[in-house]
């Protein structure tokens, strides 16, 4: 039997994710999110960068002061004075932890910090030993391990420990690595680092090639027991390793990778959710576990395989993550669903369709389709009650074109095509004082029967720019009131069939024995 191998997961959406260019958290917003990710169960905190500003101490020491389950950390240069910042801002936290590092690839170290290898390695010694004389739990990170001379990193990684260090983080600082250079360098480490027992490795991936979680999940299988990751991935450049693809690849794919964690998965959904919001990184739809579409599934072949059975095309159940059914958007109505999916969609409303009914809702639909990018759910409920309401076995009138024009004296021009209750093509024109009065003149005018308006109401159907426009109306036909109703993209058409709509109503009327569609009559 496998042994299954407990993975510590150090959570820097506060300190990496914060470096996303543009976002900014003050410290209310920090503790938000720490509570969040306490909630979630991560096992580290990184709360920020102390030395880096006033208010990043103030947000740091507030979320040690507050938080009581994870271990709180923050990050600091090897120097005393950040060391101290960060002993200042984390001392009230049950268990603190303080985050130091220093480069150590050739490139940091002639270019940037201006060191040659024995600086580097007597320089880290140094800040680990003192960080030791304040805090029980130094984790030494070597920036851009990833691209470091292998013999070197084993040689100070053994004299950080040496000194002190029980957590050796090897980041990928610039997500240059393969999973298989990355798992490697980690098995190297392992190997060669005589006192590597006294302390757990951990990675830090970002994700500049998309292979952060590929690359951590490599780590862990070559010894790392720590996962440094952000909701949603946020982090310097293009990221870190995302928490949730981390998380929930252990879980479903537990037959290949060998290890828990202790995060409550059902926390992700509103983790990423406060994330988004308080850093303003919105999500991509497409983003792994997370997105709007993560769930959701359009296209009919796929929709029909979802009702027969979800796992032919579902891996993970938007409710592992805590998802609600009602946004996972299992079945996405749009231009490629089929009859399946629409027939399930119009059962959830509880409706009853004649299988005729059926086939002109799902005709109309899919005629929508091309107009209108998301169909939602009020989109075919009006579809449904539009069909529910037609008077198409009896004679009435059917528009079949109009159109609007503005004129220059400021008059408006209806122009409107109608075939009438006895089949006869009529066409009208007038001229009005705006696009919906000279549109209901036109139709008063055409009509046999003498209608007058009482009530007007426009209102969008569904959200978003190409919303459905739906009209109400009320007319007044030989001293009854009907009230019609109608649905359409252009809110002049939508205002045409709701006039239409009423005086065929009343035509219905006129041909039941009783007249239940007349209302107030
Ligand atoms: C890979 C990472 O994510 S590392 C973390 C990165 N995060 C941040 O930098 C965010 C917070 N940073 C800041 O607010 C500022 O950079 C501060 C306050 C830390 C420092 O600001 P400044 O003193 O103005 O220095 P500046 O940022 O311009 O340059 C960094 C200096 O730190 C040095 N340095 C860089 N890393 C380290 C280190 N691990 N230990 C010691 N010194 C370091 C650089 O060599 C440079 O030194 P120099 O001034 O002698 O050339
Ligand atoms: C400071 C370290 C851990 C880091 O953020 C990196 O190397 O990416």
């Amino acid at each position: 039997m496998t042994d299954i191998t407990d993975i510590k997961i150090f959570d820097t959406t506060l300190r990496d994710g914060e470096q996303s260019p543009g976002v900014n958290l003050n410290k209310q917003e920090k503790l938000e999110i720490a509570k969040q990710l306490e909630r979630l169960g991560v096992d580290v905190i990184e709360a920020g960068f102390p030395a880096s500003s006033e208010g990043d101490f103030q947000a740091v020491k507030l979320i040690a002061d507050t938080i009581k389950k994870s271990s709180v950390t923050a990050l600091a240069r090897t120097k005393k004075h950040d060391i101290d910042r960060a002993y200042e801002a984390l001392k009230n936290t049950p268990s603190p932890r303080i985050h130091i590092f220093l480069a150590t690839s050739p490139i940091h170290r002639e270019f940037k910090l201006k060191m040659d290898k024995q600086q580097v390695i007597d320089t880290s010694v140094e800040m680990v030993k003192y960080s030791k004389t304040l805090f029980n739990e130094v984790e030494w990170s070597a920036e851009d391990a990833s691209r470091t001379e292998l013999p070197f990193l084993a040689e100070i990684i053994e004299a950080v420990i040496e000194a002190g260090a029980s957590i050796i983080n090897l980041p990928d600082t610039v997500g240059y690595t393969t999973p298989e250079e990355y798992g490697e360098m980690f098995r190297y480490v392992s190997e060669n680092v005589p006192n590597i027992n006294q302390a757990i490795l951990s990675t830090h991936c970002h994700n500049d090639l998309g292979m952060a979680v590929a690359n951590s999940i490599a780590g862990i299988e070559n010894g790392a027991t720590q996962i440094e990751c952000s909701i949603n991935g946020i982090g310097e450049r293009a990221g870190n390793a995302a928490l949730e693809e981390i998380a929930v690849a252990l879980h479903i794919r537990g037959d290949a990778y060998p290890y828990t964690t202790n995060l409550n998965l059902q926390e992700i959904k509103r983790s990423s959710d406060v994330v988004a919001k308080l850093t303003g990184m919105t999500v991509q739809p497409n983003k792994a576990i997370i997105g709007r579409n993560a769930y959701a599934h359009e296209s009919g072949i796929h929709q029909d395989g979802m009702l027969k059975n979800a796992e032919t095309y579902e891996i993970i159940s938007p409710a592992l993550v805590g998802v609600s059914a009602d946004s996972a958007n299992t079945l996405f109505l749009g231009k490629h669903s089929g009859r399946h999916a629409f027939k399930d969609k119009v059962k959830s409303f509880n409706v009853e369709l004649s299988d005729e009914e059926l086939s002109a809702a799902f005709k109309n639909f899919k005629a929508l389709t091309d107009h209108k990018k998301e169909v939602t759910d009020d989109d075919i409920y009006s579809i449904i009650m539009e069909i529910k309401t037609d008077a198409s076995n009896i004679e009435r009138y059917v528009l079949d074109n109009f159109y609007v024009n503005y004129e220059q004296d400021g008059q408006t021009k209806a122009h409107i095509d109608v075939v009438t209750p006895a089949g006869e093509p009529v066409s009208h024109e007038v001229t009005g004082s705006g696009s919906v009065e000279a549109l209901y003149k036109a139709i008063q005018e055409i009509l046999s029967e003498s209608t007058n308006l009482l009530d007007y109401q426009l209102s969008s159907v569904g959200g978003g720019k190409d919303a459905l426009a739906e009209s109400r109306v009320q007319i007044n036909i030989n001293g009854q009131k009907f009230s019609g109703r109608g649905t359409a993209q252009d809110v002049l058409a939508a205002s045409a069939n709701a006039y239409f709509n009423a005086v065929n109503r009343y035509l219905m009327s006129e041909h039941a024995t009783e007249p239940a569609i007349s209302v107030n009559a």
